[in-house]
This record gives structure tokens, C-alpha cells and sequence, in this order.
């Protein structure tokens, strides 16, 4: 059973890829204003498989949506290494998403009349690279999540771990620093849920990419490095499993992750 220590800054010394910085964010119902995010900061890291768990409306897919560059703040800062995605204009916020990042969702998102090659050969197109390349890429992303054998299928013919996995492929292809993933394995059984995070986890671990998870599926909890367990609108709890405590050595240095 993997046991659970509340994280402590000196478990890791690399520098933070994603930064908030007291973020608040509101929507407007009719003529009601309801706060989702109150003044919120945290730091994740490059490496890891962070995951935002947390009840139903808590606000986890508006956080995932502000650090992946999709929405403003009302109020506060993000970064995302060195470019602060809270003032770049609609264009840098499309260039970052295009060329840095990768996103997962629970519906998979799939083309139902292209093969999985084809879903992943379609973005990398507007990349600008050759269709040969293309063709090398998407390939090697099938090969990655397993798929080497489903290369010519399409998704009528795939199952839901499949088609999840082609979905991570499309994202993987990309090359991105950062993978953003809402609730990738509600859809699936815990069989496909457990080689859905795993391969998550490992693209975090062997790639070096920032991998933020958004699901309240508890099943997931233990395969990540880190949870971040959110409550009204707020990091309720920071967590980190000790497998992942003990790979640093108790007297690293801290971090300076100050804002
Ligand atoms: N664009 C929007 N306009 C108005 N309200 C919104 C908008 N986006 C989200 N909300 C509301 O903000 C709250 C938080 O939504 P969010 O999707 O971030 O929560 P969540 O924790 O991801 O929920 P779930 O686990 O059910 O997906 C919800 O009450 C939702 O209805």
C-alpha cells in the first residue's frame, strides 16, 4: 500500500515549471457572482505526475484551464517557465499551446472517420513539419502508448483505453514541456485507468514534462508523485507520495520558489 506524507519543499530541488501566484476567479450566473479560485498559489514541478483531486465543483477544471493558458485570472499571476501566461496576449497564449503544450480529456476528443495515425499526423501539421516527419512522429507516439499493432484503426473500432491512448499519442507527438489532463480516466475501467496513468506518469518521469492531472477518481492517487487535494476553491491539501520522498536526500536544499 503506498503511503502518503504531506509534501515538504526539500523533497525536490528542481525549479518549478508552473507557477500561480494568489490567483482568484469568478463567473457571473445571471446577476450572481460566484468566486471558484480565492487567492490561490502553488508551484509545480517538471518530472513529476501532479494530480489535482478534489469534490465535484470544486474548481479543479477552472485551475487546469488557467495554468494551461485557456483562461485568465481575474486577479493574481501564472507562469509557465519563464513566460507569464496571466499577461500574454491571445496570440502568445495560442503559440504557447500550440508549440509547449498537450491535453487530455475525459471524452477523448477523436475524429471518427481517421485512423489513429491520422488523429496524430492532423496537429502535428500545423507544427510545420514535413508529412513524412509527421507520419515518423505519430508512429513513434503509437509505438510509446502501445498502440504499434492499432496504427491503421479507427476509433469505432478501438476500445476506450484505447481511444485514450491514441488521445495521449496526439498529445505526446507534439514533444510538449507540459501535458494538461482532465479527468482522463473517468470513461474507463480500472484496468485501462491504471495503463492510462501509468503511461502519464512515465512521460512525466522519461520525457522530463510538467504533467498535471485534474480527476476526482481515487483509484489514481496512489500512481502520482504528488496530489494536490482542492476544496473550495482553495489547495486544501499537498501531498507526495514517500517512494517519491526518498529518491532526494534528506539534507537537499531548499528551493527558492519565492514569487
Ligand atoms: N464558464 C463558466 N461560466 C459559469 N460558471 C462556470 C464556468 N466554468 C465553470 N463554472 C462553474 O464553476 C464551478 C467550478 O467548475 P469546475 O469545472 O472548475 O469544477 P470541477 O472541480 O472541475 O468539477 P467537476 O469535478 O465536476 O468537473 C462550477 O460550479 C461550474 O459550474
Amino acid at each position: 500500500m503506498t503511503i502518503l506524507s504531506p509534501t515538504h519543499p526539500s523533497s525536490s530541488i528542481a525549479k518549478p515549471s508552473l507557477i500561480a501566484d494568489k490567483i482568484s476567479k469568478s463567473f457571473t450566473s445571471g446577476l450572481v457572482s460566484i468566486q471558484i479560485l480565492s487567492n490561490l498559489s502553488l508551484a509545480i514541478l517538471p518530472n513529476e505526475l501532479t494530480l489535482i483531486s478534489g469534490p465535484s465543483g470544486c474548481g479543479k477544471s477552472t485551475l487546469l484551464s488557467i495554468l494551461s493558458g485557456l483562461q485568465h485570472p481575474d486577479q493574481g499571476k501564472t507562469w509557465a517557465l519563464d513566460q507569464e501566461l496571466s499577461r500574454s496576449t491571445k496570440r502568445e497564449l495560442e503559440y504557447f499551446r500550440l508549440h509547449h503544450t498537450g491535453f487530455i480529456f475525459q471524452g477523448f476528443n477523436l475524429f471518427p472517420a481517421l485512423t489513429a495515425c491520422e488523429q496524430i499526423e492532423l496537429p502535428l501539421g500545423y507544427l510545420g513539419l514535413t508529412p513524412a516527419q509527421c507520419r515518423a512522429r505519430a508512429l513513434e507516439a503509437l509505438h510509446e502508448v502501445g498502440l504499434g499493432h492499432r496504427v491503421h484503426q479507427r476509433p469505432s473500432a478501438l476500445s476506450g483505453g484505447e481511444k485514450q491512448r491514441v488521445a495521449i499519442a496526439r498529445a505526446l507527438a507534439k514533444q510538449p514541456k507540459f501535458l494538461f489532463a482532465d479527468e482522463p480516466t473517468s470513461a474507463l475501467d480500472a484496468a485501462s485507468g491504471q495503463v492510462v496513468i501509468n503511461i502519464l506518469r512515465r512521460i512525466a518521469h522519461q520525457r522530463g514534462a510538467t504533467v498535471l492531472c485534474v480527476s476526482h477518481d481515487h483509484r489514481l492517487i496512489q500512481h502520482a508523485d504528488r496530489i494536490l487535494e482542492m476544496e473550495d476553491g482553495a489547495i486544501h491539501r499537498d501531498w507526495r507520495t514517500v517512494d517519491q520522498l526518498q529518491n532526494h536526500s534528506s539534507s537537499t536544499p531548499m528551493p527558492d520558489w519565492s514569487l
